[in-house]
């Protein structure tokens, strides 16, 4: 187990191919002077092509904020963020920001006066690149590849259940078909039958279309369900990573809580669902 990046052995690939995200000596400080406040203090964080990797933490130890570096929304107070072999600053805006991360937002972040089709299409018709039938076409493809049906093309999102709006977010997240997918908490606010559902879709997808996905979540069960790997938010680092079983042996207290209160043990009694589960 390594405090900062996967295992060398984990994956030959790890040694060849450079990561999708690398993040090193980040700092994220907000206010100044007296008001100054310190959410991430040289953290590192690298992300092989392939992973499902869930960032957990407490609230408040700076998980959304990462996100939102590594969509190049914000910028750090120092460090780089790399995703692609590419400053994540590079990326705001246009094709080049959907054409490379899908982000899937906590409650699906849906326009509610588009419908279905047209929240899905939306970057692409954005674009401007295609004919308005060809965006439609795409749209339909990302529709039936998360699960929907035809039907629902035209509903809005009004009148859709939790788990078809994840659906729907998740469809246009992979519009462009970015190679990197974000995740924040996906499986928040499903029952526990939808939100199986999700993940068993989640998986699907992750190995069809060979995602690599970083995914913030507090739901153990979704946790151990799709991670092949766990990076801890703590005192204002990546204090570990590794299996969920690894790190869930970290001594260190957000860790006992998490992984080893009742809630945690339970779920950790199941079986690891992640076929693509590799031993660090
Ligand atoms: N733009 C901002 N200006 C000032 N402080 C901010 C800003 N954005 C986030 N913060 C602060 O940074 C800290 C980390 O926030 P963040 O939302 O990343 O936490 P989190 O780990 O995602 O928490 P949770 O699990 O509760 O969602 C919080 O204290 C938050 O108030």
């Amino acid at each position: 187990m390594d405090a900062t990046r996967p295992a060398a052995d984990a994956d030959t690939r790890a040694v060849v191919e450079p990561p999708v995200v690398d993040i090193r000596g980040l700092a994220t400080v907000f206010g100044r002077g007296d008001e100054a406040f310190t959410v991430h203090d040289d953290l590192q964080l690298t992300v092989q092509r392939g992973e499902i990797l869930s960032l957990v933490g407490g609230s408040g130890t700076g998980k959304t904020v990462l996100l939102r570096h590594i969509l190049g929304l914000t910028r750090p107070t120092r460090g780089s963020v790399e995703v692609l072999g590419r400053s994540a600053a590079e990326l705001v805006g246009g094709e080049r920001a959907s054409s490379r991360v899908g982000m899937l937002f906590q409650h699906g972040a849906l326009f509610s006066a588009f419908n279905v089709l047209d929240n899905i299409a939306f970057a692409l018709r954005e674009l401007g690149t295609l004919p308005p039938a060809l965006v439609n076409d795409a749209a339909m493809v990302k529709l039936r590849l998360a699960g929907l049906k035809p039907e629902h093309a035209t509903r809005m999102p009004a009148d859709l259940s939790g788990g078809m709006i994840k659906r729907v977010a998740l469809a246009r997240a992979l519009i462009m078909d970015p190679p990197l997918l974000l995740l924040d908490e996906p499986t928040a606010g499903l029952d526990p039958s939808s939100s199986d559902e999700f993940c068993a879709l989640l998986r699907e997808l992750h190995a069809a279309l060979g995602l690599t996905v970083i995914m913030v979540t507090h739901d153990l069960d979704t946790l151990y369900a799709l991670s092949t790997r766990v990076a801890v938010l703590a005192d204002r680092r990546v204090i570990v990573t590794g299996t969920p079983q690894e790190v869930a042996r970290f001594d260190h207290p957000f860790i006992h809580h998490f992984f080893l209160g009742e809630r945690g043990r339970r779920a950790m009694a199941q079986p690891p669902a992640a076929s693509s589960s590799k031993e660090a």
